[in-house]
């Protein structure tokens, strides 16, 4: 990875956050694990070194992840050899495949990509298909979100405006370049519906204090810092109306993985008669699985815990929990919106609906 800032093509959005771009040599990534201290960039030409970014979070995001593994297999197909190329893609496919286990949308975005290689005949095809795929899963993704947005505002049908909560960040920072639960959040503040989103820090990795706060100050949607041990206690104020969260998969009975903490709102939510989002796209749903309890949880090294912006904030041997996703079950969530429609109280019918 190097850093650069070739000429490239930018999808358009509603916002002034940038987070992935595509030149048809090299994918450039806005590096997330600097923010919100240093805006920099990633020029990135293989796809080892996609699926390095990948895992070493310098993009994260379902939706986000399955972009950039998509533009990791265009890049494949440029640098694999002349006599083998497929059989590279292929392998470049896996080491994609294996950088994060939990969001779907990377596996998903790696399907279509294999559809698309194996009806290429020689390289430059694949270079030129392979491309064009990415970024229709790019542009998809983006327009799902704009869709997702409308929609959710139609279900919460507001008379006034209100404050909602959220965790994680599913902005532009993780999706095609609007957001999830963000972007219904910023079509709130569009319509003068929002009066103030609550953003949980979201610990230990902290996309909420680092990356939430940093892209909805640019965007001046009024913002406020939560620890998540508040939540409770602002829930209990009565101001906040709705939690809006984001899914990393959502399966075929409506229960749905997120990051870490997102059950414990959902549980929160139910005491004080909160009322529970979930926005994700199509790509987000993993109809194979059954239920919440078969979803792949990613534990990431303890590090995470015992320290903070490298610091050493724990023992240093100390012994640590660090999955980085919880399942939130179906029956604590009111609304799952994706841009195929909307799902009232999750359930197998209701998911079989939209999705069967
Ligand atoms: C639109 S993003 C939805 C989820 O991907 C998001 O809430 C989340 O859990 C991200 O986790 P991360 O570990 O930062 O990749």
């Amino acid at each position: 990875m190097s850093k650069n800032s070739a000429s490239q093509t930018e999808i358009p959005r509603n916002t002034g956050t940038v987070a992935i771009r595509w030149s048809q040599s090299a994918l450039e990534l806005l590096d997330q694990r600097l923010l919100p201290r240093e805006e920099h960039w990633l020029t990135i030409e293989d796809a080892p070194g996609v699926a390095r970014a990948i895992r070493e979070m310098v993009v994260r995001g379902a939706p986000a992840i399955g972009i950039s593994a998509a533009y990791g297999v265009a890049l494949a197909a440029r640098t694999a050899d002349d006599g083998r190329w497929q059989r590279d893609v292929e392998a470049a496919i896996e080491e994609l495949a294996a950088s994060r286990p939990t969001a779907v949308n990377l596996f998903w975005a790696l399907e279509r990509m294999k559809g698309v290689l194996s009806e290429c005949e020689t390289r430059e095809d694949g270079v030129l298909r392979l491309a064009a795929e990415a970024v229709a899963i790019h542009e998809e993704d983006l327009a799902s979100n704009l869709t997702m947005a409308d929609l959710a505002l139609e279900a919460m049908d507001l008379q006034r405006p209100c404050s909602v909560l959220t965790h994680c960040n599913t902005g532009a920072l993780a999706t095609g370049g609007y957001g999830t639960a963000l972007g219904v959040i910023r079509r709130l503040h569009e319509r003068s519906l929002l009066k103030r989103v609550y953003a949980d820090e979201t610990r230990p990795w902290l996309q909420g204090a680092r990356l939430t706060a940093w892209e909805l100050m640019r965007d001046d949607i009024p913002v406020t810092l939560n620890a998540e041990g508040a939540a409770a206690s602002l829930m209990a104020r009565g101001d906040v109306k709705w939690v809006i969260v984001g899914a990393d998969r959502i399966t075929a009975n409506g229960d749905v993985a997120n990051k870490i903490g997102t059950y414990s709102l959902a549980v929160l939510a139910r005491h004080h008669k909160v009322r529970f989002m979930v926005v994700a796209p199509s790509s987000t749903v993993d109809m194979a699985m059954e239920t919440g309890d078969q979803i792949p949880i990613e534990e990431r090294d303890g590090t995470e815990l015992r320290e903070m912006g490298g610091i050493r904030t724990a023992p240093e041997k100390v012994r640590v929990h660090n999955p980085v996703f919880d399942v939130t079950p179906a029956g604590l969530i009111d609304l799952i919106v994706t841009e195929r429609g909307v799902v009232h109280s999750p359930n197998v019918a209701g998911m079989h609906n939209l999705f069967g």
